[in-house]
């Protein structure tokens, strides 16, 4: 276990360069095992997700180049072998599933491990996957600990209609749909940056998709892929999280950001908050004048509120970024998590820094903000989000905090702490065993 502590208090200053998306870089990566070409990977991070699913290349006996002080990733996959008997997926991790769809177009079976949950934050169901794996016609069975999934010969093109816009499970539709002869129709697709991200990917290796970032996707399968190079973007997740930091600290952070375009609800749910973020040049700045104020609405008798659900609308996973927010912030806001049931019972942690916040039932949660809080020993769950608006509460509050078992940031955030150092917080991290 890997504890952060910091020293709280001093305002954030200086200029970060964000990472790649782990929700892009992983299903990218996945995507990689469907071409025997050479494929070169510029701006890969190093995180631990990353550093799970290349072990797993290598055992399958793939040429893995990776510079990890560069981020360039040179990947051949020309002659893999697979055991379902003794390979393992990742555990731990929720992009292992996608997987699945490459091991099956390779070998004709894939074993899941039933631990491929990741966060943890509530349930997180199998079931819409193991319908994608069906209607391509493979076939699902229980296995100890873990599912196995065969397929005799080509996977079938097909249309499918998801009950909801879930993000792997596009993935895997369009992973399965690249291998399978003829065209396939997603409805109800997701369309998050960074599955339209995963989508440019596959296009690049030859993948003939219409209607990414719709809920429509078709896809016309069944040709042989080739290789190429490919620069993951900035993701969205970081440049929201520093940006957050140098709101809550009283700073003044400014993050790269080629992507503005996905900003304009991300700054709006700031602004709910006494926070500007500006936007010039490729850089993006957040501005308070003075400390964090909840905005009035102007209908009476309603909460400010942040509502998450599937891309259009704000993103489930920076909802604890802003919980942090609103912890800080003079007055009362309504968090809404539509997607997941189990996301906010971390809330008792924030009440260890004095914190006032009640939550209503499994997805909502109501935060009393601007309490004088004071620096805490706390708790992170297995949530990486989490572990960072615990830090994110920490970072501004005078003292010595420590957040333990915050190890879950390394999944999605490489050189967090040296990152933070270079905008002038004391923090370290100590380990136990
Ligand atoms: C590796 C990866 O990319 N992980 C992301 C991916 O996970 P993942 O693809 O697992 O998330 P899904 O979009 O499938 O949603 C997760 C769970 O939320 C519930 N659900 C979701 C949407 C909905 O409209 N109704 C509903 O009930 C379901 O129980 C579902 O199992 O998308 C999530 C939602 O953006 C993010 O939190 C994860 O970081
Ligand atoms: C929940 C997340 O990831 P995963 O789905 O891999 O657990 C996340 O990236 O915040």
């Amino acid at each position: 276990m890997s504890n952060l502590v910091v020293h709280g208090g001093t305002p954030l200053r200086g200029r970060i360069i964000p990472s790649a998306n782990k929700n892009a870089v992983l299903p990218v990566l996945c995507a990689t095992l469907l071409t025997n070409e050479p494929l070169r990977l510029l701006g890969v991070p190093d995180i631990t997700d990353v550093r799970k699913i290349l072990d797993i290349f290598r055992t399958l006996g793939s040429d893995v180049q990776m510079d990890h002080a560069t981020g360039t990733l040179d990947l051949h996959h020309h002659a893999t072998t697979f055991d379902a008997a003794h390979h393992r997926l990742p555990e731990e991790m929720r992009s292992s599933i996608m997987l699945v769809p490459p091991l099956l177009a390779r070998f004709g079976v894939a074993r899941l491990e039933d631990n491929v949950k990741g966060c943890t934050l509530g349930v997180r169901e199998i079931d819409p996957h193991v319908e994608v794996f069906h209607r391509f016609g493979g076939r699902v069975e229980r296995a100890e600990g873990s599912l196995l999934i065969r397929c005799e010969g080509r996977l079938q093109a097909n249309h499918h209609w998801l009950d909801y816009a879930s993000v792997t499970t596009t993935e895997n539709f369009v992973l399965c749909a690249a291998t399978a002869e003829g065209t396939s129709v997603l409805t109800n697709a997701a369309s998050e940056p960074h599955v339209q991200e995963f989508c440019r990917f596959m296009a690049l290796i030859g993948v003939r998709i219409e209607g990414m970032g719709t809920s429509r996707i078709t896809v016309h399968g069944g040709t042989q892929l080739r290789g190429g190079e490919f620069r993951f973007d900035e993701d969205f997740h970081e440049i929201t999280t520093f940006l957050a930091l140098g709101a809550i600290t009283g700073g003044d952070v400014v993050v790269k950001n080629s992507a503005p375009e996905n900003f304009p609800l991300i700054d709006r749910t700031f602004a709910k908050f006494g926070v500007t973020i500006t936007h010039e040049d490729g850089w993006s700045r957040a501005h308070c004048a003075g400390p964090l104020k909840v905005q009035t609405p102007f209908t009476s008798n309603v909460l400010t509120k942040v509502e998450a659900a599937p891309w259009p609308y704000f993103p489930v996973d920076l909802l604890p970024i802003f919980i942090a927010l609103g912890v800080r912030a003079q007055g009362n806001a309504l968090f809404w998590n539509k997607v997941y049931d189990g996301a906010l019972g971390w809330a008792g942690e924030l009440s260890k820094f004095g914190a006032h916040v009640f939550q209503s039932d499994p997805h909502r949660l109501v935060t009393f903000g601007g309490n004088p809080l004071t620096p805490a020993v706390v708790e992170s769950p297995y949530i990486i989000r989490v572990a960072i608006a615990l830090f994110m509460v920490a970072a501004s509050t005078p003292g010595r905090s420590e957040i333990r078992n915050a190890t879950p940031i390394r999944r999605a955030h490489p050189h967090f702490v040296e990152n933070l150092r270079s905008l002038g917080v004391q923090v370290e991290w100590t380990s136990e065993e």
